[in-house]
């Protein structure tokens, strides 16, 4: 696991949250700090509200109760300058990577600058290519329509777009999700990098057990809508909680880490 500094300071602050639709709560008093550098991965059984914690946290799920801090700026209260600068500080992947169909490659890449930034077209046009190579990609990806390309290429695609801008955290729902195991691992060597190049604080929901040993720094492990465990891998070996337990200690975890 990559190790992260201890004392950095804390660049997400969630408190007490709790989110749930109709008579669900999907997340019961959640408490949570990230710091500066750190790369979390988030993992839980499915439906325990992975997801549903990203998108809170990025404000696109309104919260019942309890606060969020984003690098310092209160979420209930941003104010139009602090929202375009958290917009223009943290970047999002989603899960389907989320790319237009009717947008080229390098349209999609320029969204969030034409959203934020006020450059030329020949400026946006160097930008979008300099992100490309950024996850790997060949220039000639730049025309293609998402469409065109493979699982592995439109996540890049979508990393590009989610790196559009100069970022501070980036969040990820299940980046590897539909790739082969050597397409994850490609992924995850290049999330390790921008980690180190960009010193990026990342976000990452996964049930890759490859991303968690190999690109995490602190996993956190949330289940019937609490954080269950955190730590590094030591840590969740050794947790006494039940899915954790399972999941660490049962075929695919014993495959991978016994
Ligand atoms: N917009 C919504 N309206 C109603 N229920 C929702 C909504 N979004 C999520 N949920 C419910 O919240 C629960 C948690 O969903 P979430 O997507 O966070 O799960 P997850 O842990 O990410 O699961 P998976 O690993 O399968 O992606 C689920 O029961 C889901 O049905």
């Amino acid at each position: 696991m990559i190790q992260s500094e201890p004392q950095a300071k804390v660049a997400i602050r969630v408190r007490d949250l709790v989110v749930g639709f109709g008579d669900r709560i999907v997340l019961d008093h959640v408490d949570l700090d990230i710091r500066e550098g750190e790369i979390i991965g988030l993992i839980g059984a499915s439906g325990s509200g992975k997801s549903v914690l990203l998108r809170s946290i990025v404000g696109l799920v309104p919260k019942r109760a309890g606060s969020i801090e984003i690098l310092g700026l209160n979420l209930d209260a941003p104010g139009a300058e602090g929202r375009r600068d958290l917009g223009l500080r943290c970047g999002i992947m989603f899960q389907q990577g989320a790319l237009f169909s009717s947008l080229t490659v390098r349209e999609n890449i320029q969204l969030p600058m034409r959203e934020f930034l006020d450059l030329s077209d020949h400026l946006m046009d160097e930008l979008a290519m300099y992100k490309l190579k950024t996850v790997g990609l060949p220039a000639d990806a730049a025309d293609k329509y998402p469409a065109q390309l493979s699982g592995g290429m439109a996540k890049r695609v979508a990393l590009a777009r989610a790196l559009a801008l100069d970022l501070e955290i980036l969040f990820l729902d299940e980046p590897t999700s539909g790739l082969d195991p050597i397409g994850a691992g490609d992924f995850d060597a290049l999330v390790s990098v921008l980690h180190h190049t960009m010193k990026l604080t990342t976000f990452m929901v996964t049930h890759d057990l490859d991303s968690l040993r190999n690109v995490c720094s602190r996993i956190v492990a949330i289940a019937k809508g609490r954080i269950v465990a955190s730590g590094g891998l030591e840590a969740m070996l050794v947790s006494q909680d039940p899915w954790v337990k399972a999941y660490f200690h049962g075929a695919r975890g014993q495959a991978a880490f016994g």
